[in-house]
């Protein structure tokens, strides 16, 4: 059903929206930053263009999913949809979403390594777990939960983006098993997810244990985890694929290290979170619990 324009506000009309500058690079498609200056005269506002890159069938479906999840989130802590824009007379789509200014927690860490501190990167933490309980609460998993895909709104705030690969989970079961697994993040992957494809509440813990080590590296890139693990598996493996190797050092309970200057507390809540046995993982509002009681001990 086509609604008009003017009164579904979740309309943009491709005519007033300017391009301003490339944000990214996505799954599978780009974002741009742009201005929706419907009266021309640059009082518009900033908004976050996520343009589906081919117009591939199967794309636009996984692209319609993608703004139909978005579309239901309200929450503080989950970058906002704002609507979409229709091109090429309806052929091609956009999604649009707020923008926000400080870009993702990857760059925003290695540029502000500096100031900021253990209680801020929890803070962090603690919003991305209240963004989690909220999408949880949907019974919905991200899949690719991973610091490129935080996103910083202000210096004390930062949102959940990316819902690219974000799936529900049928009612009666507690789990999703992805047929074709694409492009896939196993480095952020839990065991199950890696060996099984299965993906679950329990899965995207792993995940965020692994978000944990990236904040708490402040997202250096000679410890982001893909460097890590291949460094223990060992650059020249042939053969067998990295996934068999990754599943059997999982077996085998060796883990990501604890990054420099980690408070010990941190890097045992990040344990938690890498329990082999998903049942032995945390809810995430447990680990909210946790990381809110640390946050009030460093004010102390
Ligand atoms: C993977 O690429 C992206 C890029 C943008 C987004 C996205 C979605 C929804 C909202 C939103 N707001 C911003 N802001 C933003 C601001 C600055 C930058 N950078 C500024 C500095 N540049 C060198 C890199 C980009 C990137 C994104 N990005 N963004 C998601 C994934």
């Amino acid at each position: 059903s086509y609604s008009h324009p003017q009164h579904d506000q979740t309309l943009f009309e491709e005519r007033y929206l300017r391009y301003i500058s490339p944000l990214g690079k996505g799954n599978f498609g780009s974002v741009e930053l742009c201005r929706y200056d419907p009266l021309g005269d640059n009082t518009g506002e900033l908004v976050a263009v996520k343009k589906l890159q081919s117009n591939k069938q199967s794309n636009l479906e996984d692209f319609q999913k993608e703004v139909n999840t978005l579309h239901v989130l309200h929450c503080d802590y989950i970058v906002k949809y704002k609507g979409v824009c229709y091109s090429m007379g309806r052929l091609s789509m956009s999604l649009v979403m707020e923008y926000l200014p400080y870009g993702s927690l990857i760059g925003y860490l290695e540029k502000n390594k500096h100031n900021v501190n253990t209680r801020r990167m929890l803070l962090f933490a603690s919003q991305i777990c209240k963004g989690m309980e909220y999408l949880q609460s949907l019974r919905y998993v991200h899949r690719d939960l991973a610091a490129r895909n935080i996103l910083v709104a202000s210096e004390t705030l930062v949102k959940i983006a990316d819902f690219g690969l974000t799936k529900v989970i049928p009612h009666n079961k507690d789990y999703y098993r992805v047929t074709q697994p694409g492009e896939s993040p196993i480095f952020w992957y839990a065991p199950e997810s890696i060996t099984e494809s299965r993906f679950s509440q329990k899965s995207d813990v792993w995940s965020f244990g692994v978000v944990l080590h990236e904040i708490f590296s402040y997202c250096d890139i000679s410890f982001n985890p893909k460097r890590l693990y291949m460094q223990e598996i060992g650059h020249n493996v042939l053969g067998t694929s990295i996934s068999v190797h990754l599943a059997n050092l999982l077996k085998g309970n060796w883990r990501l290290p604890p990054p420099l200057n980690c408070p010990p507390k941190v890097y045992l809540l990040m344990r938690q979170c890498w329990a082999h046995d998903f049942d032995e993982r945390p809810c995430f509002s447990n680990l909210g619990n946790q990381i809110e009681t640390m946050i009030q001990d460093e004010r102390e």
